[in-house]
């Protein structure tokens, strides 16, 4: 056999090794959120781009939630306001709250979907807000008084969390062939737009939705063990483990957080994976081998 045949028998067996994932999942959702320390290398947005196309092309369909923190931060700069995090999220006040609405329902919904039509796919952006698909509600949250040792409540002004979410919108796009682009931004019941955290928002999508999988795209393997090894697969039983001895912190933990709600509440499986890995979600999905930490719920 020579190197040429080698290499097109090569390419071959991966389209076969993906036969038994395509045919398990044309025509089922999967939701990908793509984060926004990812999107600042143009190389890795359009390998992010050409992933959505191919699962659209193929017969899935992919619902993108897209995050922003980076270019929020860096557009409150410009603008010389300041922003304060509680817990991983951003306290947000009226101006901050319209500035992550421009930032996220305008520059960056549109620049995703401009990537996925030079991919040469059909995207629709939108927001929480559009057709009423996302309603919001105000995030409490309290923490322990340092003096007095009392609970206090912590105003995170207009930073919301998913009370419910009309599939009407993306079941529309889908049914018309687009690939549905939606930023984290939501209408409360008292008429105030509201911030949510880009993960959050995509694990109330896929709940809703009953996805097949919901992706997180991140900047590390995986869930590490305390050795910095990758854990495969994990259920909400294990990750609670790893929360109780520390093996899970920081912005990892509502990460999780976010899988064990989704996994609860109808998604098949999330899976945390990394983003910078160019593919990776190909390279997950379509092959035995995987890459990322699966989560499924507990039998
Ligand atoms: N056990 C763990 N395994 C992997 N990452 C962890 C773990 N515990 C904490 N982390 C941290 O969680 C981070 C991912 O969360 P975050 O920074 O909020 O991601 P993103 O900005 O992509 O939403 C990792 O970069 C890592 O520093
Ligand atoms: C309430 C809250 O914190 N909202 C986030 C929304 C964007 C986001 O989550 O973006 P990443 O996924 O890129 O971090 C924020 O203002 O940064």
């Amino acid at each position: 056999m020579t190197g040429d045949t080698k290499a097109m028998l090569a390419k071959a067996e991966v389209l076969i090794e993906a036969l038994p994932y395509l045919q398990r999942y044309a025509g089922r959702t999967f939701v990908v959120k793509y984060g926004g320390h990812a999107m600042g290398d143009p190389a890795a947005a359009r390998d992010f781009a050409e992933d959505i196309v191919l699962l659209k092309a193929v017969g899935i369909n992919p619902v993108v939630v897209h995050g922003g923190g980076p270019q929020i931060g860096a557009m409150l700069k410009r603008l010389g306001v300041e922003s304060t995090f509680v817990d991983g999220l951003r306290v947000t006040d009226k101006a901050t709250a319209e500035v992550a609405e421009m930032v996220l329902s305008g520059a960056i919904n549109k620049e995703l979907v401009g990537w996925i039509a030079a991919a040469g796919g059909k995207a629709v952006g939108i927001s929480g807000k559009d057709g009423g698909m996302v309603s919001a509600a105000k995030v409490r949250r309290t923490a322990k008084d340092p003096e007095s040792n009392i609970e206090q409540a912590i105003d995170l002004g207009f930073v919301g969390e998913p009370t419910r979410v009309d599939t009407l919108l993306i079941d529309t796009a889908v049914a018309a062939d687009m690939i549905p682009v939606i930023a984290p931004i939501g209408a409360g019941e008292d008429g105030h737009t509201y911030n949510i955290n880009a993960d959050t928002m995509a694990g109330a999508v896929a709940a809703a939705l009953g996805a097949a999988r919901l992706f997180l795209l991140t900047d590390v393997a995986g869930v590490l063990d305390k050795s910095g090894a990758l854990l495969s697969d994990l259920t909400p039983a294990g990750i609670a483990a790893l929360k109780a001895d520390g093996t899970i912190t920081g912005g990892m933990i509502p990460k999780l957080d976010t899988c064990v709600h989704a996994v609860e509440a109808g998604c098949e499986a999330a899976v945390v994976l990394d983003g910078r890995v160019p593919h990776a979600m190909l390279l997950e999905f379509f092959t035995t081998r995987g890459a990322g930490t699966l989560i499924r719920a507990d039998r």
